[in-house]
């Protein structure tokens, strides 16, 4: 069993398995006559294999108790996978980098502030989708096309907040 206190979530910590999508943090631009600004590009969609192609979704989530008590990680070979909050909500990453094995050290738990998203890079181990304290609903970004593009890997990890 591993047990992790969970860390607040940084670009810089993040970037082995990803991208952070903060409005607060990135670069922008005006647009529309100045009404707007745009922050652009914000995380590298990947859409791989057979008829891949990127799906726009959104997940409604029903909160997780602490300490979560995960059992595996999952990995999408084919693509990548962004979770943007739509009411700031606040929830739980776990990550490991993309490998064929997972090593417990490497293991990463966060927890988001409500204002970030994250962006999973194709093959990255995370935990699926662990809202905190209220139902969430989250715009999902990612993979739809040919083949199996979700595998598991047994893992046994309790993550606490440190508050
Ligand atoms: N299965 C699915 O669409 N969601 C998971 O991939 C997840 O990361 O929550
Ligand atoms: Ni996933």
């Amino acid at each position: 069993m591993l047990t992790l206190t969970a860390q607040p979530l940084t670009s810089e910590a993040f970037a082995p398995f990803g991208d952070v999508i903060d409005a607060r943090t990135s670069a922008s631009f005006p647009i529309n006559a100045g009404r707007t600004q745009r922050h652009h590009d914000l995380a590298k969609v990947e859409t791989l294999g057979e008829n891949g192609h990127t799906l726009v979704n959104i997940f409604v989530s029903q909160p997780v108790s602490l300490p979560l008590k995960l059992t595996f990680l999952e990995r999408h070979p084919q693509g990548s996978q962004a979770f943007m909050p739509l009411h700031q909500e606040r929830f739980i990453v776990v990550v490991a980098p993309p490998g064929e094995q997972i090593h417990a050290q490497d293991v990463k738990a966060f927890v988001t502030d409500g204002r970030q998203g994250v962006n999973y890079c194709a093959g990255t181990w995370h935990a699926i989708q662990s809202v905190l304290e209220r139902e969430g609903e989250f715009l999902v970004v990612d993979r739809g096309g040919e083949g199996n593009n979700c595998e598991e890997y047994p893992l046994e990890i309790t993550v606490d907040l440190s508050e």
